[in-house]
C-alpha cells in the first residue's frame, strides 16, 4: 500500500523542489509507493494543480496518486507523513509577535486536522518558519497524537555546518560525522565541533583555531539563510527541500551505526533543555523512532551557546502561550 505524504505550501518554491524528489522515491526509499496530498491556500491551488500535472507527466513508477486540497482536514486525512512547509513569511513592518500570531492561525488548525484524521503512525516535519515554535503550536493542538511525532527542521543547518567544515579542513563531506545543531532554527543555533568528527578526529582539534570557530564558523552557519537570500534574492529552496528529504528519510529508515543527525524534537529535559520545547538535538533513529543521544561532552564554550539559543525558544514559547496557542 502507498504511504500518504501530505505537503503544505505545495505551490511555493520549496514545494516545487521537494515534490519531485518525493515522487521519485527519495523520501522513503526506492521500493515504497507514495500518494501525495498537496495543501495550499485557495490562491495557491491553481499553481499546485499545475505542479500536479507535471508530476503526472514525469511518470514516476512510485507515484500512486496526487490530490490537491485547500482544506486541511481533507489534506491530512489518512496521512502517514506530513511536511508542513507553507507558512506566513514576515513582511515589512511586522513584529515577531505578529509573525507568531499569523503562523498560529496556520499551525493550530493544521495540528487539529492532523489529530482529527491522520494515520496512527503520523510523522510530522515542520519546515515553515519559525519552525520550532510552529511545530510546538501544531503539537499542542493535536490532542491524542504523541508529542514526539512533531519535529522541526534543523537538517539544513546541519548540512550547512558539515559543508563549511569540509571546506575548511579539506576533508570530503563523507568523512565529517557526528555533527550536531543545538537549539533553534535561527541565527542563535549552535553547531557543535566538540562532538563532530573529521576523519574520526574531534573536529575542534582538527580545526585547531578557536577564533575561527567562534568568530567565523558559528556565525556563518547561523546566518547562512540570510546570505543565500542576499545572493539569490529569494530564500534557500532546493537545499531546504534536500534537507527535508534527509530528515524524513533518516526518521523512516534509521541512522547508520555510530552516526547521529540533528532534529528539532520535543525536549525530554536532556542537557537541561526545558521539557516540552522543540529544540534541536543529536538523535539516532531505529525502527522509525528517534532517541536523543545523551552523555555528550558539553564544555563551557558549548553550554553558553546552548543556553542562549534555548532561552530564545523559551521566549517564543512564552509569546505563543500569551496568544493562547499552546
Ligand atoms: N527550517 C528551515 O531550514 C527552512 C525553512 N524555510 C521556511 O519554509 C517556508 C516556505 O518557504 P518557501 O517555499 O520558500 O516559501 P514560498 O512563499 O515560496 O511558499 C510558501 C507557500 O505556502 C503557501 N501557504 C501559506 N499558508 C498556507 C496554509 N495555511 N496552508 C497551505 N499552504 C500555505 C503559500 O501559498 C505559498 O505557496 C518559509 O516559512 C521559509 O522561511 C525556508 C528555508 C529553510
Ligand atoms: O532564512 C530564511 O528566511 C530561510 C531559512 O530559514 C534558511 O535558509 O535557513
Amino acid at each position: 500500500m502507498a504511504t500518504t505524504v501530505t505537503v503544505t505550501g505545495a505551490a511555493g518554491q520549496i514545494g516545487y523542489a521537494l515534490l519531485f524528489r518525493i515522487a521519485s522515491g527519495q523520501l522513503l526509499g526506492p521500493d515504497k509507493p507514495v500518494h501525495l496530498n498537496l495543501l495550499e491556500i485557495p490562491q495557491g491551488v491553481k499553481a499546485a494543480e499545475g505542479t500536479a500535472l507535471e508530476l503526472f507527466d514525469s511518470a514516476f513508477p512510485l507515484l500512486a496518486g496526487i490530490d490537491v486540497y485547500d482544506d486541511a482536514k481533507q489534506a491530512f486525512d489518512g496521512a502517514n507523513i506530513a511536511l508542513l512547509v507553507g507558512a506566513r513569511p514576515r513582511t515589512k513592518g511586522m513584529e515577531r509577535a505578529d509573525l507568531l500570531e499569523a503562523n498560529g492561525g496556520i499551525f493550530k488548525p493544521q495540528g487539529e486536522a492532523i489529530a482529527a484524521g491522520a494515520a496512527d503512525d503520523i510523522k510530522v516535519l515542520v519546515v515553515g518558519n519559525p519552525a520550532n515554535t510552529n511545530a510546538l503550536i501544531a503539537a499542542s493542538n493535536a490532542d491524542g497524537v504523541p508529542k514526539e511525532r512533531f519535529t522541526a527542521m534543523t537538517r539544513l543547518d546541519h548540512n550547512r555546518a558539515i559543508a563549511q567544515l569540509a571546506q575548511k579542513t579539506g576533508a570530503p563531506v563523507s568523512e565529517i560525522t557526528n555533527m550536531t545543531i543545538w537549539g533553534n532554527h535561527s541565527p542563535s543555533m549552535y553547531p557543535d565541533l566538540f562532538n563532530a568528527k573529521v576523519k574520526g578526529e574531534r573536529a575542534w582539534d582538527a580545526v585547531g583555531d578557536e577564533a575561527w570557530v567562534a568568530d567565523e564558523y558559528i556565525p556563518r552557519v547561523g546566518k547562512r539563510g540570510a546570505e543565500i537570500i542576499e545572493a539569490r534574492g529569494a530564500s534557500s529552496a532546493a537545499s531546504a527541500a534536500s534537507a527535508a528529504i534527509d530528515h524524513v528519510y533518516d526518521w523512516v529508515n534509521g541512522t547508520k551505526d555510530g552516526e547521529w543527525v540533528s532534529m528539532a524534537v520535543p525536549s525530554t529535559g536532556a542537557y537541561g533543555v526545558p521539557e516540552g520545547i522543540i529544540s534541536s538535538f543529536p538523535v539516532t533513529v531505529s525502527g522509525g523512532e528517534y532517541t536523543i543521544v545523551e552523555g555528550l561532552d558539553v564544555p563551557e564554550f558549548s553550554q553558553q551557546r546552548i543556553d542562549k539559543t534555548v532561552a530564545e525558544l523559551q521566549e517564543e514559547r512564552e509569546a505563543v502561550a500569551k496568544l493562547g496557542l499552546v
